[in-house]
């Protein structure tokens, strides 16, 4: 039998009258690339306080790579590389220095320089005072400490924060030579092109309660966010509109100035669609297909509306808005940076 890389039992954590977290049921299998989405304040860096036990929880529990993380806590920290949601650095010391000391209290024995290297930071910037890095550069650096003593698994709190297109696909090429290397990888993110990337499942946090755990594929399918096939047809379509809605797995037809839009829940509808179109004798101009995105998903999911999700630095500035019935009306509240 496989070991669970972490598994939740009930794991509950609440402040006050505040639910951070609630009844948290979630396994992620060794060898995994788990990425665990969530708006701001869904819960995503409690459940990772949680795991390495830097927050007791209210109820439940958790074990990590079998171990239990709060009487064997030791065991769990030993083989767990960590990227926090943000981390203390000594503003005075080199970054030479802060990968000697991890390297120190994890006994780990790779060379400093290939350390830099994999992450991007050169041998001159690593003899600076952190103080003078780059938020990226931080988190560049903070990622080198925590690939240090080849972990087991790898938990990475939001790890593209401040980074750069470039240091955004550096990351993602080290998560996917770390799963590679069998090395189980959970980070959290409120971006979600950067977790469709790598991940091979996905669990949406939302308002503390896990709202679904799947492959991108399966929450395509489940989410029922149809994908359309957009026809450009010359002239009017002489095609019947209900030659087109019988097709099983189409959800809807619209006709727009000569742009026929067929919307299917399933893939096989649309060559059947193309197919009833040429028999029709309706001139086909050209024709697209237009997926559903990972933001319709997200909100299908939560009900959150995730505007921009790009990659990049602009993506930290993206926007969600939760739509929430106030006044007897639809209110926007921003619920993502
Ligand atoms: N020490 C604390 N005291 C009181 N409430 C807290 C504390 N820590 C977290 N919370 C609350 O718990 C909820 C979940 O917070 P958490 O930091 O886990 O969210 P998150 O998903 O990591 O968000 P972000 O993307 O902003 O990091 C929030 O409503 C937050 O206000």
């Amino acid at each position: 039998m496989t070991m669970a890389a972490i598994e939740t039992t009930d794991l509950t954590k609440r402040y006050g009258e505040e639910t951070a977290l609630e009844t948290l049921e979630l396994t992620v299998e060794e060898g995994e690339v788990f990425g665990f989405l969530g708006p701001n304040g869904a819960g995503k860096t409690t459940t990772i306080d949680l795991l390495l036990d830097f927050i007791r929880p209210s109820e439940g529990s958790a074990t990590v790579l079998g171990y239990d993380t709060h009487e064997e806590t030791d065991a769990v920290r030993e083989r767990v590389g960590i990227l926090p949601d943000g981390f203390d650095l000594w503003e005075r010391s080199s970054g030479s220095r802060h990968l000697e000391f991890a390297l120190d209290s994890k006994g780990g024995t790779e060379s400093p320089e290939a350390l830099l290297e994999r992450v991007g930071l050169d041998l001159a910037d690593a003899e600076r005072p952190v103080g003078d890095y780059s938020k990226g550069m931080k988190q560049r650096l903070a990622m080198a400490m925590a690939l240090v003593g080849d972990p087991d698994l790898l938990v990475l709190d939001e790890p593209s924060s401040g980074l750069d297109p470039h240091g955004i696909r550096t990351f993602q090429e080290i998560i996917r030579e770390e799963a590679a290397d069998g090395t189980t990888v959970f980070f959290s993110s409120h971006i979600l092109g950067q977790v469709s990337a790598v991940c091979d499942r996905v669990g949406i946090l939302d308002d503390g309660q896990l709202v679904t755990v799947d492959t991108i594929a399966g929450l395509r399918e489940r989410s029922g966010v149809g994908s359309s096939l957009v026809v450009d047809v010359a002239g009017e379509p002489s095609v019947q509109r209900t030659s087109l809605t019988d097709i099983g797995g189409v959800t809807e037809v619209t006709a727009d100035d000569g742009r026929l839009r067929v919307t299917y829940a399933d893939p096989a509808a649309k060559a059947h669609a193309i197919h009833r179109l040429v028999e029709s004798g309706t001139p086909i101009v050209d024709f697209d297909i237009e997926e559903a995105t990972l933001e319709d998903l997200f909100s299908a999911f939560t009900g959150v509306e995730a505007e921009s999700v790009g990659e990049g630095a602009a993506a930290d500035e993206s926007k969600a808005t939760r739509r929430t019935a106030a006044d007897g009306g639809v209110a926007d509240e921003e619920v993502v940076q």
